[in-house]
């Protein structure tokens, strides 16, 4: 089955909402139908209990009256048989039918996998700590929900998998606290004892006495005091040792300038400058563009308000139902390139001949940057998910064949990234090389240039988008070519350099 890839699209992840909702809707019809046939059970047994007992307490003289022993004998011939098939009927098959035609919507493991990674970048590139994360409050605030133990152990599980082994440990140690603090539901949990000593004596395996000896305690209390003295015993000889136990290690923490530009801790340089801008189209006299200059060396300008709320509510209204998983450059995979974790985001490529507004869109580019648009690919819109992010790149691609004279297209002269949305927490477009980092907000564009005068590329260019933290975060990308713009003479090209 192709792979959905439901977290890498926050709007994509709209439809579980409704799913989950279906199916305890599901659950409950079920719960309906046990109920009836309980309810049946309930009214009938004191009835026959009634009449059994009256018979019970006078056996001879019950079977001694010919209508007694007529009906009894009819009876047990004829209704247990009736009642035997009524226990037999199945239950709830329409809904366990209804769980089976939904499974192909249900994440897989790969979903799961690509969701543990996510929570575990936002770990990483945020530096938080598994408590705070597990708890609800996320980078310093605090959200009205918090994980389950059966959440932080598919934590643990997965960073396990994947030889992070003292952080998984963490994870697990959330979840002995959980365990402690709540109770499973039934089918997912077990009986509440077994599963406290089961997680016990795992930490006991890894010698972690610390953290088992109050787990052990746990199943005591709960248990019942028949039977203990195992377990009391196995706690006598855990409390001895655990001085001896080596502490938790909290995990090795590291930084890069990406993750520094993620976390906001880039020295904001004060606004150099802004204007309007009026030239080069008859249009710009009308309207002008609200245009901010961000950096000079590359050269990156900001335009606020270049989108209205009305223009960003249609291309997501066109985006949303069409969304696919993006892919990378990759010069094995050809013109589609391929699936990374190193982008995880979905879209939809829009024509700038769609419609009107696409059209508009289209003219309103080229009056901000002075460039002509054939030749150059079409809009994308892109949607981001959980921890959705791009890692460091380039968007010029360097290659011989885009360099040389005769490329129709040459490579990729500048970018336009339009915001469409805000973005609560995270989410920023950083530029490590130069230290700078540029927060999301709804009808904001950035464009910068990706080549030097002679077309290759500008390393300083080199950005990436912060994993979001809260939000859903949209974009759309005009990648700009080079060679369509032989004729063009851009007023901003002239300033650098
Ligand atoms: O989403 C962002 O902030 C950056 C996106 C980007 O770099 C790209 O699409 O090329
Ligand atoms: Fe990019």
């Amino acid at each position: 089955a192709m792979e959905q890839s439901h977290s890498t699209s926050v709007a994509g992840m709209v439809k579980l909402v409704l799913l989950e909702a279906k199916l305890i809707e599901n659950l409950s019809s079920y719960a309906d139908e046990l109920e009836k046939k309980l309810n049946i059970l309930k009214r009938v047994v004191p009835l026959l209990q009634e009449k059994s007992n009256k018979a019970m307490s006078q056996m001879e003289q019950y079977v001694s009256n010919p209508i007694n022993a007529f009906s009894l004998i009819r009876r047990l011939h004829k209704d247990w048989n009736k009642w035997k098939l009524f226990m037999e009927e199945p239950l709830g098959s329409s809904q366990v039918a209804y769980v089976n035609a939904h499974e192909s919507q249900l994440p897989s493991q790969t979903d799961l996998d690509e969701t543990c990674q996510g929570l575990h970048r936002l770990y990483d590139v945020y530096n938080l700590t598994v408590k705070d994360i597990a708890r609800g409050l996320i980078n310093g605030k605090q959200y009205d929900t918090s994980l389950g133990a059966l959440d932080t152990y598919a934590m643990g599980k997965y960073l396990d998998q994947n030889r992070i082994q003292d952080l998984a440990m963490e994870w697990f140690a959330e979840t002995g606290k959980l365990l402690m603090e709540h109770t499973l539901p039934i089918p997912m949990g077990g009986e509440r004892q077994q599963v406290l000593q089961l997680f016990a004596r795992a930490f006991i395996k890894q010698k972690h006495y610390t953290i088992a000896l109050p787990l052990l305690d746990h199943a005591l209390m709960k248990g019942n005091k028949t039977n203990n003295s195992d377990l009391l015993n196995e706690r006598a000889q855990i409390e001895e040792l655990v001085g001896t136990a080596p502490k938790l290690r909290p995990s090795i923490r590291y930084t890069t300038d990406y993750a520094r530009g993620c976390r906001g801790q880039f020295v904001q340089q004060t606004n150099l400058i802004c204007k309007y801008k009026f030239r080069p189209s008859p249009f710009l006299r009308l309207a002008p563009l609200k245009m901010e200059v961000l950096v000079v060396k590359p050269f990156i300008v900001a335009f606020h308000d270049v989108l209205s709320p009305h223009e960003i509510g249609e291309l997501q209204q066109l985006a949303m139902p069409l969304l696919k998983r993006t892919t990378v450059y990759d010069s094995n995979a050809g013109l589609h390139g391929s699936v990374k974790g190193t982008r995880t985001s979905k879209g939809i490529w829009l024509s700038r001949s769609h419609n009107n507004l696409t059209k508009r869109i289209g003219r309103r580019i080229s009056d901000m940057t002075g460039f002509h648009l054939e030749g150059s690919t079409s809009l994308q819109v892109m949607n981001y998910g959980l921890s959705g992010h791009y890692a460091l790149h380039t968007d010029y691609f360097n290659t011989a064949e885009l360099i040389a004279p005769e490329s129709p297209t040459g490579d990729r002269i500048a970018t336009v990234l339009f915001y469409l949305s805000d973005v609560e927490q995270g989410g920023d477009t950083v530029f490590p090389r130069i230290e700078q980092a540029f927060k999301p907000e709804r009808g904001k564009a950035l464009l910068w240039y990706n080549l030097h005068r002679n077309g290759t590329g500008d390393k300083r260019t080199e950005h990436g988008a912060c994993p979001v933290l809260v939000g859903s975060k949209w974009i759309m990308t005009q990648w700009i070519n080079e060679r369509p713009q032989l004729f063009a003479r851009p007023c901003l090209r002239e300033s650098t350099k």
